[in-house]
């Protein structure tokens, strides 16, 4: 009895005051960890959104973009998070009814006014960025350019959304957010990766932009745009090239088979059996073409395919101009172009073409690009709409298909080496490669030109080691009061 009674007198844990110290000491542990945990856990997911209108000279779209609300400052993560193509025409096309340029936008901006969340819309930015079209009619009337634009405004004033303004985007912008948007969304330039240039076929301009280690800008001052993003500097090379979007570039193949202004013509670019009579007037009512504009011609021609590849690379080479280069070297039309670098990503028509022809494959060599296209071209009309029926666009593929080839080699002088590098792109993780969500990203400041203050762990990491760090001491904690361990559990009991 009297050793069982010693035995409890040396057990300190008996004692109330060690059982005290421990459950404050556990209590304390528990807070530490739960206070740590709680204090930096990632904020509630609150988006913010963004709304960038591309008015196009084909036609206008719209897309939303959206993007966690604490990280503004830390790019890599706006996403897409909705398009609509609006119906009908570019807002070009209205000059004449301008107030049809602004009522044509309502459908997309009420489809916008659903979707961003309604305590949200006064602080969304919306953009508008018109590009070829109507840099086109601005070079043409200008006044009909600003009646559009006031139309415009005026419908999308109208929206609960906090509007930045109607604007044309130079080419150099064009290209260059064109570039960012691609690098953003691959994050390459989040971390410092080699960059891809970007190569934007519409239909009344075309872009080639990309990172040059050969170019200073000093060449040529035009065709050089200088960012700081992330910490890193870019010495980016663009161009725009008016006139050689696809549409305008059909015109002025077209134009330049028909300077006599003859009644009929037999075009390669087109099948053999495809027929239409085409408007003079109508054809050569753009600033690319219009000085162009035979004299003395009937109203119409029948416009008649021969369906000739070859042929049809020589005709649209006579839009391009190689006679005169001011520089080391040039693409076209004396434009300053330096050697072509690292890989390219292609969109717009570059990729509508080229994904209806199956050849987005560019590790198909590109001798076998042509061979497949100079068959395709030959296919006679009649076959073609007994496949595809008589589809938009269908018509246009063997001219569009060449142009793309002529405008890479002879124009950009892409080889059958270097064509491999070029990919043919739509979305990039579910957002549009194009200029908007660039523009939007500059716009708001989101892409800092110093690599932001990371947290230096992950918040799972942070979460292991205080979550451990709170063991060990708790462990270090029970050791420590090892002294008021009773030391009789394991000694032979001496009585
Ligand atoms: N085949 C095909 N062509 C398309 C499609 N969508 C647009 N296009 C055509 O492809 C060309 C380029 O389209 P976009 O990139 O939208 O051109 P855009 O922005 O209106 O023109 P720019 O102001 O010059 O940039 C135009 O000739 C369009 O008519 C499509 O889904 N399929
Ligand atoms: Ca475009």
């Amino acid at each position: 009895m009297s050793a069982q009674r010693e035995m409890k007198e040396k057990n300190h844990w008996h004692k109330p005051v060690t059982i005290i110290i421990t459950v404050i000491g556990v209590m304390a542990i528990v807070a530490l960890v739960t206070v740590a945990v709680l204090q930096n856990r990632p904020l509630s997911q609150k988006y913010k959104y963004g709304i960038v209108m591309d008015a196009g000279s084909s036609h206008t779209a719209l897309y939303i973009y959206a993007w966690p609300a604490e990280k503004d400052n830390n790019t890599g993560r706006v996403e897409q998070t909705h398009s609509c193509k609006v119906k009908g025409p570019g807002i070009s096309s209205y000059a004449s009814n301008p107030s049809k340029a602004g009522e044509s936008l309502r459908v997309c901006m009420q489809e916008a006014k659903q979707l961003v969340p309604a305590n949200h819309h006064s602080e969304t930015p919306l953009y508008l960025g018109a590009t070829a079209g109507m840099r086109l009619l601005n070079l043409e009337d200008s006044s009909a350019s600003d009646r559009v634009f006031h139309a415009v405004e005026g419908a999308l004033q109208k929206f609960p959304f906090s509007f930045q303004g109607a604007r044309i985007l130079s080419g150099q912008e064009e290209g260059a957010f064109g570039w960012v948007t691609v690098n953003y969304l691959d994050d390459r330039l989040k971390q410092g990766l080699e960059t891809k240039g970007a190569l934007d076929l519409g239909g009344a301009s075309t872009q080639i932009s990309f990172v040059s280690d050969t170019f200073d800008g000093s060449e040529s001052p035009d065709n050089n745009v200088n960012f700081r993003l992330y910490g890193n500097d870019y010495n980016l090379y663009t161009h725009s090239f008016l006139c050689y979007g696809k549409d305008q570039a059909l015109r002025m193949t077209l134009a330049q088979q028909t300077l006599s202004g003859p009644g009929s013509i037999l075009d390669p670019c087109f099948h053999r059996g495809y027929t239409d009579t085409k408007n003079y007037s109508v054809l050569y009512d753009s600033p690319c073409v219009s000085k162009m504009k035979p004299q003395n011609a009937t109203p119409t021609f029948t416009h008649k395919g021969g369906g000739d590849f070859l042929q049809c690379q020589d005709v649209i080479k006579r839009i391009f101009n190689f006679t005169h280069c001011k520089y080391n070297q040039c693409s076209f039309n004396g434009i300053f172009q330096p050697f072509l670098q690292g890989q390219y990503g292609a969109f717009s028509a570059y990729y509508f073409v080229m994904d209806f022809l199956n050849l987005t494959d560019t590790s198909i060599p590109l001798e076998d690009v042509k061979e497949k296209l100079k068959r395709y071209c030959a296919t006679p009309w009649s076959e073609l709409t007994q496949q595809h029926g008589n589809i938009k666009y269908l018509a246009e593929y063997c001219f569009s298909g060449t142009y793309i080839v002529t405008l890479l080699t002879e124009g950009y002088n892409f080889t059958s080496q270097t064509y491999p590098t070029i990919k043919y792109i739509k979305k990039i993780k579910g957002s549009d490669a194009g200029w908007t969500l660039g523009y939007m990203l500059n716009l708001t400041n989101m892409i800092p030109a110093e690599a932001p203050d990371t947290p230096p762990l992950p918040h799972a990491g942070y979460v292991s080691i205080v979550t451990i760090m709170a063991i060990l001491l708790f462990v270090l904690f029970i050791v420590s009061l090892r002294p008021l361990w009773p030391r009789c559990s394991k000694q032979p009991h001496i009585i």
